[in-house]
């Protein structure tokens, strides 16, 4: 039996800190570090990440989105990414952002949490569109293989906002029943305070008017995109997620990357130290 995510995770909160280092080897990143936008260039950025975050922050995120973009050579780039990075025992969330109806969304799940599978990481980002329960497969999956999920509810963009607060017919806010139906299944799942299904809830937001509730038993691990690059500060971690701040995961991209090849390990250091403090 595998060790729970939500204790692995636990454990690098204690170790490591909540920093995740996302790696997202935009075009113009890879011009920055003097790298091809080439399949080549973006499993070298990833790479690079990886060993600048080795001992200072005990997560990574690499954003699927800039390697499928080269096909299956992206692909093969990413998964040497991911296993370098598990191999050095930092946890990877691999940003994909998948869902659908849950027939295909397990194989989905497959994929990303599958034992041996060639991209297998330790945690994924689903997408809630097609409603939470078609994305109970890989939960089952995740809780069985000791892996986490991350689900979207709160997105740090703009764009999202207006749905994600509007009242759904019981009166609770998208984002605020889809946090519920992630509780409920960690209620029913989880061994210890916190539970193997989280929830991403931006960091620009001003979460109280997604109506979110009393802080959910147990707590749901939190991916918090929009510090950085998107404007929030690393600093404001507790203001921003008040009562859930005790799951809150760090993390920052571009800001991050754009210190460059010779700048990231003491970008990454810095952050760390800033995150720490913050979360204390
Ligand atoms: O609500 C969301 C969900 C995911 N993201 C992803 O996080 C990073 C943010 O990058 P920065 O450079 O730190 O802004 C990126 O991969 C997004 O796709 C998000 O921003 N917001």
């Amino acid at each position: 039996m595998s060790l729970a995510f939500a204790t692995r995770l636990a454990g690098v909160f204690a170790g490591q800190g909540r920093l995740c280092v996302g790696i997202d080897p935009h075009s113009w990143l890879l011009s920055e570090w003097n790298l091809p936008d080439s399949a080549e260039g973006a499993r070298e950025f990833g790479l690079r990440v990886v060993d600048a975050a080795d001992g200072l922050a005990g997560i990574v995120k690499p954003q699927v989105a800039f390697f499928e973009r080269f096909g299956a050579r992206g692909f093969d780039a990413l998964e040497q990414v991911i296993s370098d990075a598990r191999s050095r025992g930092i946890l990877v969330i691999a940003d994909a952002k998948r869902g659908d109806v849950g027939s295909s969304v397990d194989a989905y799940g497959e994929t990303w949490l599958g034992d041996g599978s060639p991209l297998e990481s330790d945690a994924v980002t689903l997408n809630p569109f097609q409603g939470v329960g078609a994305l109970h497969g890989p939960f089952e999956l995740a809780h069985r293989n000791g892996k986490g999920v991350f689900v979207l509810a709160a997105t740090s963009n703009p764009e999202g906002i207006a749905g994600q607060k509007a009242k759904l017919a019981s009166g609770a806010t998208l984002a605020r029943s889809i946090l519920d139906d992630v509780t409920t299944w960690n209620a029913a799942h989880a061994t210890g305070p916190l539970g193997d299904v989280g929830v991403v809830l931006g960091a620009t937001l001003d979460l109280s008017g997604f109506e979110l509730g009393d802080a959910p038993v147990p707590a749901p691990p939190v991916l918090a995109p929009g510090f950085g690059h998107q404007g929030a500060s690393a600093s404001a971690l507790k203001t921003i997620y008040g009562n859930l701040a005790d799951g809150v995961i760090v993390s920052e991209s571009r800001a991050l990357l754009a210190a460059g090849p010779g700048g990231i390990r003491q970008a990454v250091a810095a952050r760390a130290e800033e995150v720490r403090l913050a979360s204390g």
